[in-house]
C-alpha cells in the first residue's frame, strides 16, 4: 500500500464561522471538503471505523446508527488544508430509508465494509455497490473495499484470496483492518489518509461543498487523546 501522511490538525469542526478573529484579519481561506461515504451491513463496524479515524481512539459503546452521523477531520496534505468528511451510514434498512438520497450527494469516495468475521456482510456487498448504481455514482469516483475486525483471528470467516478476488473483479483496493486493534494489519489512518491523497490528486479543482447542514444532525466528537497514528 502507498503510504500515507498528512498532519493532523483537528478533528470534528462544527462550525466554519471566523468566531474569534482579530478585527480587519482576513477571513481564513476555505478549505476543500471531501465527502466520503462508508457503508456496509449493520455491525460490520461502519462507527467504529470512522470514529477511530476522527476522534483517534475506538468507542466505548456504539448503538445501531440511524439515518448518519458525520464526523470530520482537517488534515493538511502537502501544504493545503483539507477536510475529511466521513458520513457514518446506518446499515440498518429501516434507519436509512429517509435519508439514502442524502448519503450519495455530491459524494467524492465511497468506502464498503465487511466484517471479516461475518460471511453474510461480505455476501451482501454485490447489493450495496448496486445501491451505488442505482444513485448514479460516476464510473470514477474511487472506492475501496475494508474487511473490519481482523484483531478476532479465531473467528475469521472471510478469507482473504477470496475478497481479493473480488475486490479485483470490482476494480477496488482491498484493506483488512481492525478499528479496535489498529496495530492489526493496515491503520485505519492509513486508510483514509490514502483515500484523501486520491483525492487531492484527482480532484485539483474541486471545489468545497457544504453539508446538508439544514437537513442532517450533526454530533459532536471528542478530540483525539494523542496525536493519531492509530
Ligand atoms: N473486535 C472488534 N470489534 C469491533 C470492531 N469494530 C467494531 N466492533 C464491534 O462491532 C459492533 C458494531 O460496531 P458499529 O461500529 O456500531 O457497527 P456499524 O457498522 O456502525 O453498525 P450500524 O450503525 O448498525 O450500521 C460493536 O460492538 C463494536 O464494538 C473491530 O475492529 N474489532
Ligand atoms: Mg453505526
Amino acid at each position: 500500500m502507498a503510504s500515507a501522511s498528512g498532519d493532523v490538525e483537528s478533528s470534528l469542526e462544527l462550525s466554519l464561522t471566523g468566531s474569534g478573529a482579530l478585527p480587519g484579519a482576513l477571513p481564513p481561506a476555505r478549505s476543500r471538503i471531501f465527502k466520503i461515504i462508508v457503508i456496509g451491513d449493520s455491525n460490520v463496524g461502519k462507527t467504529c471505523l470512522t470514529f477511530r479515524f476522527c476522534a483517534g481512539r475506538f468507542p466505548q459503546r456504539t448503538e445501531a446508527t440511524i439515518g448518519v452521523d458525520f464526523r470530520e477531520r482537517a488534515v493538511t496534505i502537502d501544504g493545503e488544508r483539507i477536510k475529511i468528511q466521513l458520513w457514518d451510514t446506518a446499515g440498518q434498512e429501516r434507519f436509512r430509508k429517509s435519508m439514502v438520497q442524502h448519503y450519495y450527494r455530491n459524494v467524492h469516495a465511497v468506502v464498503f465494509v465487511y466484517d471479516m468475521t461475518n460471511i453474510a456482510s461480505f455476501h451482501s456487498l454485490p447489493s450495496w455497490i448496486e445501491e451505488c448504481k442505482q444513485h448514479l455514482l460516476a464510473n470514477d469516483i474511487p472506492r475501496i473495499l475494508v474487511g473490519n475486525k481482523c484483531d478476532l483471528r479465531s473467528a475469521i470467516q472471510v478469507p482473504t484470496d477470496l475478497a481479493q478476488k473480488f475486490a479485483d473483479t470490482h476494480s477496488m483496493p482491498l484493506f483488512e483492518t481492525s478499528a479496535k486493534n489498529p496495530n492489526d494489519n493496515d491503520h485505519v489512518e492509513a486508510i483514509f489518509m490514502t483515500l484523501a491523497h486520491k483525492l487531492k490528486s484527482h480532484k485539483p479543482l474541486m471545489l468545497s461543498q457544504p453539508p446538508d447542514r439544514d437537513e442532517i444532525h450533526i454530533k459532536p466528537e471528542p478530540k483525539p487523546a494523542t496525536s493519531c497514528w492509530c
